[in-house]
C-alpha cells in the first residue's frame, strides 16, 4: 500500500461557478501536507471529491491508485473529517462510534480508545446534541481515527477550537505523520499552517500556485526590513544610498530598508545629522505572504 492521494487534473462546476479548476498534486506519507486557500477556494470540494461524495465534472482523483469508492471498508482505509461531518444529535457519543465502528468491521474495543485519544472518555455517555463546538471537533476525529487509517483527510479541523484545543490537534496530526500515516489538512491560515505542515499546497479560485516544502515557502516569503520613520525621509533614503542600502517607502510614509540592522541605520542617521522618530526591527508575516500570493491570484 502506497498510501498516496493522487489529484489529476481535477475540476469541479457548479452550474456557472468553477469550485475547482484543473487541479494536479500528490500527497505522500509521513507528513503533515496543509491544503491551504482563502474562503471559497475549493478546498471543501476538493476533498469531497477525493472521497467520492462530490462527482469530479474533469480529471479524477485517487487514493492507493483506486477512487475512493472502489476502497473496500474505507474507514480502515482513510480516515476523514468534513466540516459537515454530524453525528446524530440524539445519540451517546460512544453509541455514535460503535455503529460507525460495526459498519466497518472494527472491534468494538477501538470505540473506547478512540474516545480516550480524543480526551472524550468522561463524555462518551452524552448526547452529541450537548456538545460544544470544541467537543464535535474531537468527535469527528474519533470517528476519523476509528478505522487505524494511513490516510487522513481533515477538513479544517481547527476551527471552533480553543488554544489548547488547537495545540492538541496540531500535535496530534504531526504524531500521525510520524507514525507514517498521510495527514492532508485544509485550513484557510497561512499562520496555523506554518507551525503544523511540512508540506503545503496552496490553491485560490479553485487552481494551485503553490505546491512545495514548508520551509522553503517561509524562507521565499518571509522578509527581515527595518522600518525608518523620519521627519526627512528624502535625505534619508539618499543616506542609505550611498551606503548601498536599498529601502521602499511604506503607505504610511516609513521607510523600509533592507540587508542593514538597525545599528547601522542608527549610526548613518546620526553621522548624516538627521533626525529619527523611529528604526525598528521588522519581518512580513507569512499571512501576509499568503494574501500577496493568493490575492494576485484575482
Ligand atoms: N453544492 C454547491 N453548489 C454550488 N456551489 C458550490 C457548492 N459547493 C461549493 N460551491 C462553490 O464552490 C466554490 C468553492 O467552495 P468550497 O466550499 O470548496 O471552498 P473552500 O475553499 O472549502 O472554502 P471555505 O474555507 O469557506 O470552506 C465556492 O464558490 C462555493 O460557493
Amino acid at each position: 500500500m502506497n498510501q498516496v492521494i493522487e489529484v489529476r487534473n481535477l475540476s469541479k462546476r457548479y452550474g456557472e461557478t468553477v469550485a475547482v479548476e484543473d487541479l494536479s498534486f500528490t500527497v505522500r506519507p509521513g507528513r503533515v501536507t496543509g491544503f491551504l486557500g482563502p474562503n471559497g477556494a475549493g478546498k471543501s470540494t476538493a476533498m469531497r471529491m477525493i472521497l467520492g461524495l462530490d462527482r469530479p465534472t474533469g480529471g479524477r482523483a485517487l487514493i492507493d491508485g483506486e477512487p475512493f469508492a472502489r476502497l473496500a471498508e474505507p474507514l480502515r482505509r482513510v480516515g476523514a473529517l468534513l466540516e459537515t461531518t454530524a453525528a446524530h444529535g440524539g445519540r451517546r457519543a460512544r453509541d455514535h462510534l460503535r455503529w460507525l465502528a460495526r459498519s466497518n468491521r472494527i472491534p468494538e474495543r477501538r470505540t473506547a480508545e478512540v474516545l480516550r485519544m480524543t480526551g472524550l472518555e468522561n463524555a462518551a455517555r452524552r448526547r452529541v446534541k450537548g456538545f460544544s463546538l470544541g467537543m464535535g471537533r474531537r468527535l469527528g476525529l474519533a470517528a476519523a481515527l476509528l478505522g487505524d487509517p494511513a490516510v487522513l483527510l481533515l477538513d479544517e479541523p481547527l476551527n471552533g477550537l480553543d488554544p489548547q484545543g488547537i495545540l492538541w490537534v496540531r500535535n496530534l496530526m504531526r504524531d500521525l505523520a510520524a507514525e507514517g500515516r498521510t495527514v492532508f489538512v485544509s485550513s484557510h491560515l497561512m499562520s496555523e499552517m506554518a507551525l503544523t505542515a511540512d508540506h503545503l499546497i496552496v490553491i485560490a479560485e479553485g487552481r494551485l500556485l503553490a505546491d512545495t516544502t514548508a520551509a522553503a515557502f517561509v524562507a521565499a516569503n518571509s522578509r527581515a526590513y527595518v522600518r525608518i520613520r523620519t521627519p526627512e525621509p528624502e535625505r534619508m533614503r539618499d543616506a542609505l544610498a550611498g551606503a548601498g542600502i536599498a529601502a521602499v517607502t511604506a503607505p504610511d510614509g516609513a521607510l523600509e530598508a533592507e540587508g542593514a540592522e538597525p545599528a547601522r541605520i542608527g549610526e548613518l542617521a546620526a553621522a548624516h545629522g538627521l533626525v529619527v522618530h523611529e528604526v525598528a526591527a521588522r519581518e512580513s508575516s507569512l499571512e501576509e505572504a499568503f494574501m500577496r500570493l493568493t490575492g494576485e491570484a484575482r
